[in-house]
């Protein structure tokens, strides 16, 4: 007769260490099973972890083994005969445990012993067997991770000559992105922070810890922002106490940038939630704004717009690198597009005669970035010019595009697309 297997009687919350790795896995469950954003799942299932680093432990394993998910698959398939349903629990502890292995660098016995209690009257015995096989065979990870067969079927077609490249940049956790209040201190903030600047009013550090203990976060001289994700307010100039309205505004990042450069903003969002990240933004930067909540498609402004930044909502398969998570989350293209579609109608009309329009999403998607500006013919495009870019980055077609293969000697850079029009002056 088969004995029990008896090896991990203590309950989970016993064993120091098994609390992050419960984190981790219930994380990876929200995404994979539940469709949901890491970030967003993230809150309620850290909440009950007491340390900070458990709770960064557990959202970096997390993260590793969704940005490996496949390579670490295909391992854990070449080890059993035993076919594992895709969304098996033993399958999920074992991408958790061989992410820390493999990527994060923990010892075997460590992963083991926090792992294991995981599968409590489950397949320890086969997960155990697993993770010995795979280790023991010392396996290198490619160099790019291998992408998820639906988004490499799209990007295959849709970046050709890029896929390989995002592959690459999606390889390792991005650095930090710092935007200044003022960039005139530029050079003032790369010295105290000890980073390097990629254009004005941007500092670019290593991965830093905490970010409110870096200098110049209490007093809100800079907040955290892509340097791709910067530009598409740089694409819109000073503003010289003229109106801008920044549509789909939270949490506030270009809000901050566009008060900064001089615009009087009116910030719009729907989401409550997100717009309390916006006001505390504000607060901390010392900077102001007029914040709506609202659905931008059925808001009314009282008076016209000298600047009309639209952030659309989208896929965000552009933040994959901090956000692998993206990367299995089926987003449903053609819904967005028509919300893009309908919120760049309403936007141009909301427009003063002169005034500019920057439609800008975070996606490596060409429906909701190439495709979708190229088919909004309500106003006058104005060709995005390299000069506006960061170094490094040229204009496509007289659009904004960046990708996460662009840059990779200083660090690289999110995927973006932005484009510009004018509303002609009659
Ligand atoms: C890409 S995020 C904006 C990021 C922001 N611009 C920043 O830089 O911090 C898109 C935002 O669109 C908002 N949103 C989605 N649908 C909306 C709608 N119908 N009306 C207004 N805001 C909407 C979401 O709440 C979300 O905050």
């Amino acid at each position: 007769m088969a004995r029990p297997d008896t090896s991990e009687d203590a309950s989970p919350q016993e064993i120091p260490g098994v609390s992050a790795r419960k984190a981790a896995l219930r994380l990876l469950d929200a995404v994979l099973r539940r469709g949901e954003p890491l970030d967003q799942a993230a809150p309620p299932i850290l909440r009950g972890i007491e340390r900070g680093d458990d709770r960064a432990l557990a959202t970096a394993i997390a993260q590793e083994a969704l940005r490996w998910m496949s390579d670490l698959d295909a391992l854990i398939d070449q080890a059993t005969r035993q076919v594992l349903p895709q969304d098996a629990k033993a399958r999920n502890v074992l991408r958790i445990m061989l992410a820390q292995a493999l990527r994060l660098g923990l010892p075997g016995h460590a992963v083991v012993a926090t792992g294991l209690p995981l599968l409590m009257g489950g397949p320890r015995r086969l997960a155990h067997g697993v993770f010995s096989a795979v280790t023991k065979a010392n396996p290198k990870l490619p160099d790019a991770p291998s992408l998820p067969d639906a988004v490499a079927d799209r990007w295959d077609v849709a970046w050709p000559e890029r896929v390989e490249a995002i592959a690459r940049g999606l390889a390792l956790p991005p650095p930090l992105d710092l935007t200044l209040r003022n960039p005139a201190l530029t050079d003032d903030w790369v010295a105290k922070l000890e980073g390097v600047s990629l254009a004005p009013g941007h500092v670019r550090i290593a991965r830093a810890g905490a970010i409110d203990a870096l200098p110049g976060f209490a007093e809100g001289a800079w907040w955290v922002q892509d340097l791709a994700a910067s530009v598409p307010v740089r694409l819109l100039g000073a503003g010289e106490g003229r109106r801008a309205l920044d549509l789909c505004a939270a949490p506030g990042g270009k809000t901050l940038q566009l008060a900064a450069a001089g615009w009087q903003v009116t910030a719009l969002d729907k989401s409550a939630r997100r717009v309390e990240r916006l006001r505390a933004n504000l607060e901390r930067s010392g900077l102001s704004a007029e914040v709506v909540v609202a659905d931008a498609l059925t808001w009314e402004p009282d008076a016209s717009f000298d600047a009309i930044l639209l952030d659309a909502p989208c896929s965000a398969t552009g933040t994959c690198r901090r956000h692998p998570d993206v990367l299995h989350r089926q987003a449903n293209l053609a819904e967005l597009g028509e919300l893009q579609r309908a919120m760049l109608e309403r936007a141009a009309g909301w427009l003063a005669p002169g005034g500019q329009l920057v439609y800008a999403v975070c996606s490596l998607e060409p429906e909701e970035g190439e495709a979708r500006a190229a088919a909004f013919d309500l106003l006058t495009p104005v060709a995005v010019r390299d000069d506006e870019l960061p170094e490094g980055i040229v204009a496509a077609d007289g659009y904004f595009r960046a990708d996460p293969g662009m840059l990779p000697e200083v660090g690289g850079i999110d995927g973006f697309f932005a484009a510009r029009w004018v509303k002609s002056v009659e």
